[in-house]
């Protein structure tokens, strides 16, 4: 049996950088993928990286907005192409980076405990291995939830979003069922290659985590780029046509159907611990299915830790990076650890962007603060008119009595480069007049932060 200081299960962003540093201090590492098409884990290979490749291609292809649709279909499979450009070369990039690494061995197979010490790899050829680990690592992600909708299965015009990026044909008509980060992205992406695209949401108000106004503008911008909704709409039933599919949904009593060439699920994700046999090595799991873990990410287990989606918090990538850093810090002696995590931001990838962090006014009102609310519409933004998108609204929470920045909520083109300012400024517990006189460079979007502050 092969032994190893350290043992990683999945090839996601905390689990790579924690086996790249291990070995790099001189440990025996074994990273265990179980797909070669996932080197470098969701967000590389089906995640943040190529849906971002479709938000610019498709922000260029808008710009051809009254091409004919074979001309629409050219430049997205075009885009899809690109798409696979990229991914290829950063998998290749993750995978020769933790492979170059003498101390670092990469197994491709499916990861499961035999016992706290011992895990069992898989490879897909069904040739089996046992590797010992002084520590142990879980870094296994998340997976889609396919609500039990009837016909969404084994139905040939039904996506999950990984499939979807490699569809190579345009769909004329896209319905998504699920309208969060996911539903809205893809919506605005294929909205923006020329799809007429239709929006699914369960939940009776759109958005409901973000104040309505802000909601409200968003829903506006995406029915401008030609994006529908049906909110508040249960879908009963996906049909397959033959040649497109049927959904049928309700609303209120009335029952309705929709012809759709296309059907993207996107109603959450769970965290991935299916077949890893975590009981075996006294690895509890909490009722939702997430690993459990403590602030240092340890487990119910001694010497085994999880990072990432799979522990059931927020899923981002950034995130898992942030869990790798807890537990470097306490293999290197430090104290940080989950409670000392400060601020997280989030960036939906729409057109413009929406971007948030902290507490809403709703949130901070509830909360019983004495708040004061500033808000600047994108159209005053210099920069926002030479981008020639001057649509969406700004809006900060700021605590009336000590002057600090409690949330900011930014709808506008680049508010995900302008996010982090407010993080750093929250984070370093700044006056929220410190961003209103901020020196900027110019025309930029940043500086509306001197007069949303002001
Ligand atoms: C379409 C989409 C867009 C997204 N966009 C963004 C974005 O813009 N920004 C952002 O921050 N986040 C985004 N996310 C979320 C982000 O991708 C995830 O939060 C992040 O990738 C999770 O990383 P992780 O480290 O938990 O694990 P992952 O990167 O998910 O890696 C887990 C790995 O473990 C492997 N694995 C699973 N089980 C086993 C096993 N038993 N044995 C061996 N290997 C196993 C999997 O194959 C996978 O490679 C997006 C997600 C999706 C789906
Ligand atoms: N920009 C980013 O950072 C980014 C981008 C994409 C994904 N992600 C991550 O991926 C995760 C998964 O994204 P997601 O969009 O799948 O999940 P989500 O939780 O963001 O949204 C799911 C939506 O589907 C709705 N829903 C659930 N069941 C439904 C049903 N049967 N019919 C209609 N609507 C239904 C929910 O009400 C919810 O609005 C997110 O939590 C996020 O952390 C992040």
């Amino acid at each position: 049996m092969k032994q190893y200081d350290a043992i990683v299960i999945g090839f996601g962003k905390g689990g790579k950088t924690l086996a790249g540093k291990l070995g790099a201090s001189g440990k025996t590492v074994a990273m265990i993928e179980k797909s070669d098409r996932m080197y470098g884990g969701t967000c590389i290979n089906v995640g943040c990286i190529p849906s971002k490749s479709l938000v610019r291609s498709s922000g260029i292809s808008h710009g051809h907005r009254n091409a004919d649709f074979e001309k629409k279909q050219a430049f997205y499979a075009a885009a899809i192409e690109e798409k696979r450009r990229l991914t290829a070369m950063l998998r290749k990039k993750n995978f020769d980076k933790l492979d170059g690494n003498p101390n670092v061995t990469v197994f491709n197979g499916m990861g499961s405990f035999l016992s706290p010490t011992q895990v069992q790899v898989v490879s897909d050829r069904g040739e089996t291995l046992v590797l010992e680990g002084k520590q142990i690592f879980i870094n296994t992600g998340s997976t889609p939830v396919v609500p039990p909708i009837e016909g969404l299965r084994e139905n040939p015009f039904v996506y999950l979003s990984e499939g979807l990026m490699d569809l190579e044909k345009l769909p004329r008509r896209l319905a998504i069922i699920g309208g969060g980060y996911i539903g809205l992205e893809f919506a605005s992406i294929y909205a923006g290659f020329g799809s007429q695209v239709t929006v699914f949401e369960g939940a009776p108000v759109f958005l409901p985590r973000e104040d309505a106004d802000i909601a409200a503008e968003i829903k506006k911008a995406l029915e401008a780029k030609g994006v529908a909704f049906q909110i508040g709409a249960a879908v009963k039933k996906v049909a397959d046509a033959g040649d497109h599919a049927e959904v049928t949904f309700a609303r209120e009593s009335a029952e309705e159907t929709l012809a759709a060439d296309a059907v993207l699920v996107a109603t959450g994700r769970r965290p991935n611990t299916d077949g890893l046999n975590a009981a075996e090595a006294g690895v509890e799991l909490t009722p939702r299915g997430a690993v459990k873990v403590d602030e240092k990410l340890r487990t119910t287990a001694p010497n085994i830790w999880a990072m990432g989606d799979v522990v059931g918090g927020l899923q981002f990538t950034y995130v898992s990076l942030d869990d790798f850093r807890i537990v470097w810090s306490q293999l290197s002696g430090g104290d940080y650890d989950a409670a000392r995590r400060k601020n997280v931001p989030y960036s939906v990838f729409i057109d413009p962007s929406f971007s948030r962090v902290g507490l809403n006014e709703r949130e901070a009102r509830e909360a019983g603060r004495n708040v004061k609310v500033l808000t600047l519409p994108a159209a005053a933004i210099p920069k926002a008119q030479v981008l020639k998108h001057p649509v969406g609204l700004l809006k900060a929470v700021v605590d009336a009595d000590t002057n600090k920045i409690l949330g900011a909520m930014l709808f506008c083109e680049e508010s995900y480069e302008m996010i982090n300012i407010v993080k750093l400024a929250m984070d370093l517990d700044a006056d929220y007049t410190v961003l209103g006189r901020q020196v900027f460079t110019h025309p930029t979007m940043s500086e509306a932060l001197n007069d949303l502050f002001a």
